[in-house]
């Protein structure tokens, strides 16, 4: 009997998004349709050079079908959109701008491939009727050159679902736990559900909102903030405390653990001197996801009573890093240098 394939739009093929594409393509139970941007006349001529630890070394690779817009939902139908961009709010289109043509009504599933907290909050917003899960991905995957792929880790993602009040839970979670066959299917990923979709973002949170944002503002990998005497002890730990306390304001408890446990396994070791995707992006000169990352937590355990106040100083910091792309990219125009030479 052969299956009918769920039609998946995959938006945002870079490193997560192509090797979530390449997941499901590989288990023969969806087919994709990935949109590209910077990336997308290379692939479509050459197609994508992957050197993955768990497919191995992938020369020409395209999904089904590769297009450079979204389409519209009247050009062709889909049973999910995967997003897997970087999720920017402050420096528009935002997410859901971003899919909105391609968005049909009560059917299309939309699927968040990517980190930070509350980010469903937007979809509900403007897609009420859509169901909308959560992927926290582990995995180390970078591009390194427009379509070419690096994949260091496997692509462990756990899939649950947000919960939108005003859809049925059930059905929401049946959903999740479908999508997680139809990803898992090529037996070349860790995928697993997850129905506390809480404690999964708030726990990955205690790495990306803690390390990977130290590391983009100082520039220096997980070794390197090691060796950096005081980094660990005087800013991530009490980083780390708080977004705990945080957590716990909202609900979730996270083990007293979990800091040694992050610390010890996460960083380590040391001559791995591994870049974490915030810093990655500062390097390239991208924005990065700082509102979601940090700025959400900070709002989130600020709002409950809780004291935040290295997260805060961080917040400004990444602010402040973002502003400095945003003039480098043009996004922003500032007043041209004044000519005080002159008037001396
Ligand atoms: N990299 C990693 O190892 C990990 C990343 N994550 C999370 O996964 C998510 C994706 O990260 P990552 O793969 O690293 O990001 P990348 O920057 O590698 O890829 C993002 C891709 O999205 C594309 N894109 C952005 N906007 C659009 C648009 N409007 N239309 C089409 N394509 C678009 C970018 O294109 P362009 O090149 O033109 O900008 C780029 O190809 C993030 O939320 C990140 O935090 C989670 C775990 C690990
Ligand atoms: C922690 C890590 C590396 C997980 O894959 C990540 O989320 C990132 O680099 O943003």
């Amino acid at each position: 009997m052969t299956v009918e394939k769920a039609s998946v739009l995959l938006v945002g093929s870079g490193g997560v998004g192509t090797i979530a594409a390449l997941n499901l393509e590989t288990g023969g139970r969806a087919s994709v349709t990935a949109v590209l941007r910077s990336n997308y006349n290379v692939v479509k001529e050459k197609g994508f050079k992957i050197s993955s630890c768990d497919h191995g070394v992938l020369e020409g690779w395209r999904p089904t079908e590769v297009v450079n817009k979204v389409p519209s939902a009247s050009e062709k139908k889909f049973d999910y959109i995967v997003v897997v961009t970087k999720n920017v709010p402050d420096c528009p289109p935002t997410v859901a701008q971003i899919i909105a043509p391609a968005v049909m009504p009560g059917h299309t599933v939309i699927v968040l491939v990517q980190n930070g907290l509350n980010i469903q909050k937007p979809i509900f917003e403007a897609f009420p009727d859509n169901i909308c899960l959560s992927a926290v991905s582990v995995i180390q995957s970078h591009e390194i050159e427009h379509g070419v792929v690096e994949n260091d880790d496997t692509d462990n993602l756990s899939i649950g679902a947000f919960h939108n009040p005003k859809l049925s839970v059930e059905k929401e979670q049946a959903v999740a736990k479908e999508f997680v066959e139809i990803y898992k299917a090529g037996g070349k990923c860790i995928t697993t559900y997850v129905e506390d979709v809480p404690f999964s973002r708030w726990r990955k949170l205690m790495y990306n909102t803690c390390i990977n944002s130290v590391a983009a503002v100082t520039g220096m990998n997980t070794g390197e903030l090691q060796l950096a005497k005081g980094t660990v002890d005087g800013l991530i730990r009490p980083l780390m405390d708080e977004v705990r306390t945080a957590a716990k304001a909202a609900g979730v408890q996270l083990p007293e653990d979990i800091t040694d446990f992050f610390i010890n396994n996460a960083l380590e070791p040391i001559d791995m001197y591994f870049e974490p995707s915030m810093l990655v992006d500062v390097k390239k000169g991208n924005f990065i996801e700082f509102e979601n990352i940090v700025g959400e937590p900070l709002r989130e355990g600020t709002a409950l009573g809780v004291p935040m106040p290295t997260l805060k100083t961080l917040y400004h910091l990444l602010s402040a890093i973002q502003y400095k792309t945003k003039i480098a990219r043009g996004t922003v125009t500032i007043p041209p240098k004044g000519d005080y030479l002159a008037q001396r």
